[in-house]
């Protein structure tokens, strides 16, 4: 097993809490030290990380098993006064898709797995904020971590406006990863063994290089996601550059949650299956319909159900998901069922994670039959796309998404990354236009001419 690498080892945490008067989340982000985190999901707090007291990094096959362990050590030496649930100390971080991280673009800062336990983190939850402080370290003290929470009190409560939300920066230039030929060759060559019987569904992604015409402002971006997509799951992770590199930023809104645990309850959504937005209300219920009817994408959907349902079954005696319906969001709709589980002991939510890890909707089936075609098909490194994303506290209670509709920004590149379930009747096409939608949450907000969309 790859080791831990930790700045945390030995030694002892205190995080102390304090309600605030609730600042704006864009002028949080925009003072904020790296590495900046900041996660916003469906019907739970917002919360904005800034810098680190503490990081959890590991690679390899056993980087779930790893982080959960080196998580349980660091929050079993805490002297913890929250206040309120939400403000609890929690990590925050991100796993590679595969368990090998890779030195390509733009992936080199980026770890098998990596985990901020911010120094500083302000929570919004409904009309209220909290401000935490956290410290890591052999020498440190409540009393000095009360009186850091006096001092970055006064700083929250006086950070500047962040002024009008900056445009986006614009798009100067675009290379796609893969062709459209080597596309379809692709896509042919896993219908083949699909057809063959070797493969029974395979998701295929491309990337999208593109050079900005200017400063991309991730506090701007996060909140106009935030107000496009409060269905969604955004995050913002940081991983501290290689020396020379600028430090690059892996953000996103995406439509997927991996799992939420808390106690005994699991949840999580199969999300697969997928078609466009209509001009109007009455072409938008026709699409919905037509993809709910759609034998292709209810197959597509169904093998991802049934396997999550699988996958779960070790951990809980009842497991069930309630009734498929359409989650439609700014630029696609999708299939949705919910499942839901009661595991039959505690569990840690990273359990669920590496159980869960790849879905059939974003790897595929078998599992390792398809992990094979992707790295045989895609001519680039998943790197953290399509994988887990979240956050941890102390109980091993925590929520994942997978980091869907999402990029990796550095300076002015940024790279995007789109993907689709591939099954016996796809057609390449269909398919390859269906990326491209998948791109439109991210290229809105770094082209000039979608802005005030
Ligand atoms: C792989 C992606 O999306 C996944 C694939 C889907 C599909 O094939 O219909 C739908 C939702 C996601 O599970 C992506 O957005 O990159």
């Amino acid at each position: 097993m790859e080791p831990l690498r930790t700045d945390a080892a030995g030694t002892h945490l205190v995080s102390r809490s304090v309600p605030v008067t609730p600042p704006s989340f864009r002028s949080v982000l925009s003072a904020a030290d790296a590495p900046r985190t900041v996660w916003s999901a469906p019907e739970e707090a917002t919360v904005a990380g800034e810098g680190a007291a503490a990081t959890l990094t590991t690679d390899g096959a056993g980087r779930f098993d790893t982080i959960r362990e080196a998580a349980e050590a660091l929050f079993a030496s805490g002297d913890v006064h929250a206040g309120t649930e939400a403000a609890r100390p929690r990590l925050f971080g991100a796993f590679g898709f595969h368990p090998d991280s890779t030195d390509s673009a733009p992936w080199e800062d980026f770890p098998g797995a990596r985990f901020v336990f911010p120094r500083v983190q302000v929570t919004w939850v409904g009309d209220d904020a909290w401000l935490t402080v956290n410290a890591v370290g052999p020498d440190v003290t409540p009393e000095s971590v009360e009186s850091r929470l006096e001092t970055e009190r006064d700083r929250i409560e006086s950070l500047p406006d962040a002024g009008d939300p900056a445009d986006p920066p614009g798009v100067r230039g675009r290379r796609r990863t893969t062709a459209r030929d080597d596309w379809r060759s692709g896509v042919a060559a896993a219908v083949d063994r699909i057809d063959s019987g070797n493969l029974r569904k395979v998701v295929l992604a491309q990337a999208l290089d593109v050079d900005l015409d200017g400063d991309l402002s991730l506090p701007d971006v996060l909140s106009r996601l935030g107000e496009r997509y409060p269905d969604c799951y955004r995050f913002l992770v940081e991983p501290d550059p290689g020396s020379g590199r600028t430090r690059a930023s892996l953000f996103g809104a995406t439509p997927e949650r991996l799992v939420s645990v808390r106690g005994r309850t699991v949840e999580t959504d199969a999300l697969a299956g997928t078609t466009g937005r209509g001009e109007t209300a009455e072409e938008d219920e026709w699409l919905a319909a037509e993809l709910a009817a759609d034998d292709k994408n209810v197959h597509e959907h169904q093998l991802v159900a049934d396997t999550i349902k699988a996958q779960l079954a070790p951990f809980a005696a009842s497991v069930s998901a309630g009734p498929r319906r359409i989650r439609r969001l700014a630029t696609v709709q999708h299939l949705r069922t919910p499942i839901t589980a009661t595991l039959d002991t505690a569990e840690h939510v990273l359990s669920l994670v590496e159980a869960l890890h790849p879905t059939p909707a974003v790897g595929g089936l078998p599992p390792e039959r398809a992990l094979e075609t992707i790295r045989e098909t895609e001519p680039f490194d998943r790197g953290w796309y399509a994988a887990p994303v979240g956050w941890i506290d102390a109980a091993g209670y925590g929520t994942f998404a997978v980091a869907l509709r999402s990029a990796v920004a550095r300076g002015d590149t940024a790279t995007l990354f789109a993907g689709v379930g591939i099954v016996s009747d796809s057609d390449p096409d269909r398919e390859w236009d269906e990326v491209q939608l998948k791109y439109r949450p991210i290229l809105d907000e770094l082209e000039r001419e979608a802005h005030g969309r």
